[in-house]
This record gives C-alpha cells, sequence and structure tokens, in this order.
C-alpha cells in the first residue's frame, strides 16, 4: 500500500520561536524512532534557521520568498523530492513569519491532490510580549497576521511568557480564547511544552483537517484576494526580489519585499567588532522586528549565530558546516534600508582600518 506521509505546518509571526519549537520537535521524533523531514521556508537568501538542525535531517529549502505567494509554486516539486527520495516518517513545514496561513494551508492541499499526504492541523507559536504590546493598539498589519495566525493554529503556543506580566498572560490567553475558542493554548518559555501530550492528544483530535474542514470548523473566509493582492505588488514593477542576482557571494545587499515586510541582507567583507556590532543592534530602528545572522567578530576567535526579535538580542557560538559567509539579515516594516547598509559598512570600514 502507497505511504501518506503526514505533515505538519508551524506557522506564528517573525521570532516568535517557531524554530526553538521545530528543533525540540525533531529531537522527539527522533528519541521515537522517526525519521522527520523538514521544509523551510525563508524569506531572506540564506537558511540560517537550518543551521541549527542536525545534517541527519533531510531537509528542503525554500529560500527568497513566501511560502504562500512568492515561492509557492516550488513547494510541489520540492515535497515530492523530499517524499519520493528520502522516505520520511513525517514532514514538518516552517513557514515564514509573514506567510498567510490559509495560503500555507491551500498551498499543502494543491499538493496533497498529487502526493498522498496527511495535512495535520496548524501549530501556532504565539510572541506573547509582542501580541501584548500591539493588543494595545489593535492595529496595523502586523497585528491583523498574527491574529490570523491565530485563528488557523489547532495549537498555540503562547511563548516566551518569561517576557510578559502574570497579569498581561492572563490577559492575552482571554484574547486567544476569544480569537479561536477550538485550539488547545499551551503556555510556554523556549517553547518548552509536553510533545508527547501536544503531538498524541491535542493535534490528533483535528487530524485529516485540510484546507476546506479547517475553513468550515473556523468559519474562515477565503484569503484568496488578499494574497493574490500581495502577489500583485511583489511581482509589480521596480521591484527588486526578481532583479537581485541568485548568487550571494557576488552579490552583497539584497531586499524583497512581501507586501509591507522588508528584508534586507548585509554580506560582511571580515569581521567587525563586536560592542560596536551590539551597539548598532541596540539602536536599530523599531520598525526592524528580527534580525538573525552569522557573523565573525574581530574580537573573539568563534563565530557566532546571532539572533534579534522582538528587541531581544542572543549570541550563539557555532560551527557551521561548509561555507556559510557572515551575513546579517533584517527584517521590518519599511524601515530605511540604506541607513542599515551604511552603518553596517560604516562597521566593516573602521575595522579594515584599525
Ligand atoms: N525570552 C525568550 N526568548 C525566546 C523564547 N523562545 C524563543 N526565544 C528567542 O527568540 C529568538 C527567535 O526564536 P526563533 O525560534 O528563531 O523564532 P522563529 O519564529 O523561528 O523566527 P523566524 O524564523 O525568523 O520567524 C531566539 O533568539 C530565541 O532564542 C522565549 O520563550 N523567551
Amino acid at each position: 500500500m502507497e505511504r501518506v506521509t503526514p505533515v505538519y505546518i508551524l506557522s506564528g509571526f517573525l521570532g516568535s520561536g517557531k524554530t526553538t519549537l521545530l528543533q525540540r520537535l525533531l529531537s522527539y521524533w527522533k528519541d521515537n524512532g522517526l525519521r522527520p523531514a523538514v521544509i523551510m521556508n525563508e524569506l531572506g537568501d540564506i537558511n540560517l534557521d537550518g543551521l541549527l538542525v542536525t545534517e541527519e535531517v533531510p531537509m528542503a529549502e525554500m529560500l527568497d520568498g513566501c511560502i504562500c505567494c512568492t515561492v509557492r509554486g516550488d513547494l510541489g516539486l520540492q515535497m515530492s523530492e523530499l517524499v519520493t527520495q528520502e522516505q520520511p516518517d513525517l514532514v514538518i513545514i516552517e513557514a515564514t513569519g509573514a506567510a498567510n496561513p490559509m495560503e500555507i494551508f491551500d498551498a499543502v492541499t494543491e499538493v496533497s491532490l498529487y502526493l498522498k499526504l496527511e495535512i495535520k492541523p496548524m501549530i501556532t507559536v504565539v510572541d506573547s510580549a509582542y501580541l501584548a504590546e500591539l493588543y494595545e493598539s489593535q492595529k496595523g498589519k502586523t497585528y491583523r497576521l498574527m491574529l490570523d495566525q491565530i485563528r488557523c493554529g489547532s495549537v498555540l503556543i503562547l511563548n516566551k511568557v518569561d517576557r510578559i506580566s502574570e497579569e498581561k498572560r492572563e490577559e492575552i490567553r482571554e484574547l486567544l480564547i476569544k480569537l479561536n475558542p477550538y485550539a488547545e493554548i499551551v503556555d510556554a518559555v523556549k517553547c518548552d511544552v509536553d510533545l508527547g501530550v501536544l503531538l498524541r492528544d491535542k493535534l490528533k483530535q483535528h487530524s485529516n483537517g485540510g484546507v476546506s474542514s479547517v475553513k468550515e470548523e473556523y468559519n474562515l473566509e477565503d484569503d484568496h484576494e488578499k494574497c493574490d493582492e500581495n502577489c500583485k505588488h511583489e511581482h509589480g514593477e521596480g521591484n527588486e526580489h526578481h532583479e537581485h542576482d541568485k548568487d550571494h557571494h557576488n552579490h552583497p545587499h539584497t531586499h524583497v519585499s512581501h507586501n509591507h515586510v522588508t528584508v534586507y541582507s548585509h554580506y560582511f567583507n571580515g569581521p567587525v567588532d563586536s560592542v560596536e556590532f551590539e551597539r548598532f543592534i541596540a539602536e536599530l530602528p523599531r520598525e526592524v522586528y528580527r534580525g538573525k545572522g552569522v557573523l565573525s567578530f574581530s574580537d573573539t576567535a568563534s563565530r557566532f549565530l546571532f539572533q534579534y526579535a522582538y528587541r531581544e538580542a542572543d549570541y550563539l557560538k557555532i560551527a557551521p558546516q561548509g561555507d556559510v559567509p557572515d551575513v546579517a539579515v533584517f527584517i521590518g516594516e519599511h524601515f530605511d534600508q540604506t541607513l542599515l547598509a551604511q552603518r553596517l559598512s560604516d562597521l566593516e570600514n573602521k575595522q579594515s582600518k584599525a
């Protein structure tokens, strides 16, 4: 009998903790004798999150665009290569934090028309601190996207509760219940949740979902028009996304646009001073809400994976395999990319003169 491959989808805003959860899920499945495969989608042209996934996990990359619109057409090919060549026990898709969740469901459902897939209900990771802030003003595209991601999740991981008060946590929990009364809500720090319970009980009840049943269950409107609008915008005149050189080693600065979302990648010519870089990160404009990269610092021998999410920075020592350039990717809404480029070039120049 032809095997059916379960597909899990991880949704959640940029920097909410999807990769953190992915790492936990992969170890859990491995400990339980299963062989998962991963599809990673990144808005930028480099897969930095993939550096955190061990080499034995088969992985397909969908870079330089969003699974819900610009690179949507690649999903079928990536999925079919993974499923036929690797024959994994399951596939997990980490969408970009900017992805419209209904469009991801639609894209996976299209693929399931010709590949035997069991589409598992969506897991949405919620950045409780960021949501708490946006809830105050209750406006903006980021806020609306977060709400859509919450409405589509069957399990909502209320992550980063270490960053909010007990009182706020209750407020946000109530908001989640109001937005999505069907979902299981699990509070977490660093997505540390009981995965046995999550996968065995909480996700089981909605399995065999797929886009139509999820839509019926949650009474969701079809968002196609909205996405088409995004796509038109992306393919419109003057969009650098289709013009830039795919070979990042020859092209130091790239930028794409996911409607309101701006991505800027900076490839470094050499090491920079760690203190100066930390200062640069601390002074990032508020419109930049996500940053990640691999860096060599002139004042330390190691290389670092740096993370910046909702004004919190984190540096992890790494020794990446293969040819990984020094790069920093910044994601935000309408921020001034030339200013960032200038400041980073200044850091590089200062270093080369030192
Ligand atoms: N304070 C705090 N930080 C967290 C928590 N969970 C994750 N982080 C940090 O948040 C940053 C982003 O986490 P990721 O797991 O990479 O987030 P993501 O959703 O995969 O990010 P994108 O792929 O860019 O959308 C990292 O520096 C994590 O260490 C948490 O519960 N509390």
